[in-house]
């Protein structure tokens, strides 16, 4: 549904912020594009809706050129892409009612309509007593649900999420990425979300784009690039389970274990133990989730019984990796 191809844009005192980027987003997909500050996230999403054009290269939706697009073809793909931004972007002078009915006055949209679609916009995003209160009067968290309820005003497809979270505390975000991940499900929409946050692509994304310096250095889904990271920018920005743990001067055998899915939660470790005879020190280890996926990372230390044994059974319950 998005393709970038090859694109670079290069600012007018020669500075590159993207210098070659190739990627594609599917249809109702939610994919992340994480890196740090600077590495050129903003101005890719900027490219997307036509902000910005492309130096060189190529930006589609759904097979159209955008940096070809101008006037009223520009301002109805805009109506296909929603956006929700860091510092939310409300009007303070207007009411939230107000701020959700912007985009369809501006549209021309006739009171009557308006006033039932904002009722409407209001209730998906659960603010449905709010619509006469001012921003000013909202949480942090109720401000991005009114920003969502305005960018999803015009009925769009695609939903562009330039760090929606970064200005919330974690539980604030949870909720916020919460409603997030049930308009891709409910509505079918298609979720671009620019963040700097690891926890935030772990919990809503499918694929991912890590960003630096301008580029793509490691791209897949959010297992992959969580679990098995690749990219000397990405193992940064991701704590890897046991890399930096203490070395610790264990007297047997160490090895790794990965476990997916429903092997996180049995009792694979007390089985084998009584199964080898081993015993096992859990030397450094964290469980968690992704989208829809558990995951665990564990530093086991083996000593006494049949370690071998223990070692191909940990290998049948999991991977296992020196
Ligand atoms: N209009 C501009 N003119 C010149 N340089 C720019 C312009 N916009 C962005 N840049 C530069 O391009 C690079 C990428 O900026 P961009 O805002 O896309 O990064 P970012 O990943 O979104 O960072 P942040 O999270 O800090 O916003 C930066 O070095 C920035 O200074």
């Amino acid at each position: 549904m998005i393709r970038l191809e090859g694109v670079h844009k290069i600012f007018g005192d020669g500075h590159a912020a993207l210098a070659g980027v190739d990627l594609s987003v599917a249809r109702g997909e939610v994919f992340g594009i994480i890196g740090r500050s600077g590495a050129g996230k903003s101005t890719l999403v900027r490219l997307l809706n036509g902000l910005e054009r492309p130096t060189s290269g190529r930006v589609e939706v759904d097979g159209i050129d955008v940096a070809a697009l101008g006037g009223a073809d520009l301002r109805t793909l805009r109506r296909r892409i929603g956006m929700i931004f860091q510092n939310f972007g409300l009007l303070s002078s207007r009411t939230v009612a107000e701020n959700v009915a912007l985009p369809l006055k501006i549209g021309g949209e006739a009171a009557s309509v308006t006033s039932a679609r904002v009722g409407d916009l209001l209730a998906r995003v659960g603010l449905q007593d709010q619509g006469a209160k001012y921003p000013a009067q909202l949480s942090g968290g109720q401000k991005q649900r009114v920003g969502i309820a305005r960018a999803l005003a015009t009925g769009p497809d695609i939903l562009l999420c330039d760090e929606a979270t970064s200005a919330l505390d974690p539980e604030t975000t949870h909720s916020v990425l919460a409603l997030i991940a049930e308009l891709n499900r409910e509505l079918g929409l298609t979720i671009v979300l620019i963040t700097h946050e690891m926890e935030v692509v772990r919990q809503v994304c499918d694929r991912v784009a890590v960003l630096h310096a301008g580029r793509v250095v490691e791209s897949g889904t959010v297992a992959d690039v969580f679990l098995r990271p690749q990219a000397a920018e990405t193992r940064a920005m991701i704590a890897v389970a046991g890399e930096d743990a203490p070395a610790i001067d264990f007297d047997g055998r160490v090895v790794r274990l990965m476990l997916r899915g429903d092997a996180v939660w049995q009792p694979v470790l007390t089985r084998i133990a009584r199964e080898t005879g081993t015993d096992f020190a859990i030397l450094d280890g964290r469980i968690g989730r992704l989208k829809d996926d558990s995951f665990g990372q564990l530093t086991l230390g083996l000593s006494g019984g049949d370690v071998a044994a223990a070692v191909a059974a940990l290998g049948r319950a999991g991977e296992v990796s020196a």
